[in-house]
């Protein structure tokens, strides 16, 4: 039987761009690609790239305290022009957009403009109305906001709107304690906008280790949001221009923004998977096995659709790997543990791989090495923030399990704390390792005496 393409990747974003270019360009392969919106999907378009910019904005107030303790009497950040910064972050993603179009072009990918659906096994129907027959399907659809469910949602804000927005709220209200959230909640009052954030929990970031949880926690309250915990709201209501939320404590509030950060979901409606075997698992997540493959031989699925771990390398490895296995006689798995992360809070980040206190207790007796302290920078200025360093090790065979950096730029230094992770490395490697002086990183190879030895007759022998 003979196809139009040998390849048809559903999605122009982090996994499906590069499945795409490396079929075509390093094997060879007729590769067609539908994009419904902007080629880079989430994270270039509204997801990583802008809000990282944003953060770098946000930032401005911090840094300008900090140098008044440094003796530069007056330093100030001046008046946030959200305009001229909403003119160039425009500007920036349209460049990226445009690297990311002519790459496919130059590999020689064929770019349908438009919404794609399956109508069989190796047909896809395209919005513009074309069919096209490809010998393998590639969906990589990623996921899209999900509301909690109360009445009036629809009266509130979702992540992509924020990079939208026409002028700042003066007062905005965040719902959830996630990556999102977290890091929304430092974007909009780092930018001088009044912020409450109403979390369900105890402390944000659930599923990462709980002493970095309690930092970032202390964090969001003590550089100016208004973090209520153990508080929801269940009601939203229109009040003139603003939004009346109503919570579940009896408290009403109003807002100029209520933005929901309340986790997303795989984009897998109106998909046309009812015309194939493709079978969905738990959230409506595509099941694949560890080749990507779906339970429809032609058919496979990378990135946030298969809610593996939902983040921009893992999506683009996921690409990779399958490329390179269906059109590069290179068989490639991709391994999803341990992968290294960071949420961009300011000052202090949080970067983290491995498993946390609470999972390593779980699976049995494990070291935990763990300093707070001041840093030098910020502490001269006279600020009380504090920075975690964080390892844990298995008494077994003295191999690292987990790393937790809460602090400035733990996200650059996870990335390299990740490679002898990564590798399997032990303490001992770290022992063994020269410290850099004087840096905050140094901590990482300077910790000599366990914390406390926790997992060990289900308690913690101190
Ligand atoms: C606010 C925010 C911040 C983030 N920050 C980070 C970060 O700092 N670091 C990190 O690693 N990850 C981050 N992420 C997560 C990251 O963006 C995703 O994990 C990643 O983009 C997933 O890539 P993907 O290829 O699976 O899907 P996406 O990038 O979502 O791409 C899917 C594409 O498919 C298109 N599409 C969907 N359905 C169809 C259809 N039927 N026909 C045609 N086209 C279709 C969409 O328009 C979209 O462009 C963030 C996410 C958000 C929302
Ligand atoms: N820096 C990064 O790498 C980065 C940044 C942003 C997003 N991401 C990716 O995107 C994913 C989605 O981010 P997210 O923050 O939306 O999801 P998340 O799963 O991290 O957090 C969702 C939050 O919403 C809360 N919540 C869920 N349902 C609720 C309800 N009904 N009422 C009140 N609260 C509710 C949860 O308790 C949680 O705090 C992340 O898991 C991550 O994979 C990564």
């Amino acid at each position: 039987m003979s196809f139009d393409y040998d390849l048809f990747v559903i999605g122009g974003g982090s996994g499906g761009v590069r499945a795409a270019r490396i079929a075509a360009s390093q094997y060879g392969a007729r590769v067609g690609l539908a994009e419904e919106s902007r080629m880079g999907g989430t994270c270039v378009i509204r997801g990583c790239v802008p809000k990282k910019l944003m953060i770098f904005a946000a930032s401005a107030p911090g840094m300008a305290e900090e140098m008044r303790g440094y003796g530069w009497q007056g330093a100030a950040t001046g008046l946030f022009d959200w305009e001229v910064f909403r003119q160039k972050l425009d500007a920036e993603l349209v460049r990226l957009e445009t690297i990311y179009a002519s790459g496919l072009e130059k590999a020689g990918v064929t770019i349908h403009k438009c919404r794609a659906r399956l109508a069989d096994h190796h047909t896809v129907e395209l919005a513009d109305g074309a069919r096209v027959t490809a010998r393998h399907i590639l969906i990589a659809v990623g996921g899209r906001p999900a509301k909690p469910g109360i009445p009036g949602e629809d009266l509130g804000l979702i992540s992509d709107d924020l990079f939208l927005m026409e002028q700042l709220p003066r007062r905005a209200l965040l719902v959830g304690g996630g990556f999102i959230a977290c890091e929304f909640a430092t974007i909009l009052n780092g930018l001088g906008v009044g912020t409450v954030q109403a979390y369900r929990g105890d402390a944000v970031l659930r599923g990462f280790d709980r002493e970095a949880r309690d930092l970032a926690t202390l964090q969001l309250s003590t550089c100016g949001v208004d973090l209520r915990l153990g508080v929801s709201p269940t009601r939203l209501e229109r009040q003139g221009d603003r939004v009346l939320a109503h919570f579940d404590d009896g408290a009403s509030e109003e807002f100029d923004a209520v933005f929901f950060a309340t986790g997303r979901k795989p984009y897998t409606g109106d998909l046309g998977l009812e015309n194939t075997g493709v079978r969905l698992g738990k959230g409506g997540a595509i099941e694949v096995d560890e080749w990507s493959q779906t339970a429809v031989p032609s058919i496979f699925a990378v990135g946030d659709v298969t809610d593996r771990v939902n983040l921009t390398p893992v999506a683009i490895r996921e690409g990779h790997s399958f490329a390179d296995t269906i059109f590069g006689a290179k068989p490639r798995k991709v391994r999803h543990d341990p992968v290294a992360s960071a949420v961009y809070m300011r000052p202090h980040e949080l970067g983290s791989i491995g498993l946390t206190e609470e999972q390593a207790a779980e699976r049995g007796p494990v070291d935990v090495y763990s300093a707070q302290f001041r840093p030098m920078q910020s502490m001269f200025a006279g600020s009380d923030a504090k920075v975690l360093m964080k390892l844990l090790v298995d008494p077994s065979d003295d191999r690292v399990l987990g790393c937790h950096i809460f602090g400035p730029s733990a996200g650059e230094m996870i990335q390299l704390a990740a490679i002898p992770i990564t590798m399997g490395c032990t303490k001992a490697d770290f022992d063994a390792t020269m410290a850099v002086h004087p840096t905050i990183a140094e901590e990482l190879v300077t910790m000599r005496s366990r914390s406390r030895r926790i997992g060990e007759n289900g308690g913690n022998d101190g």
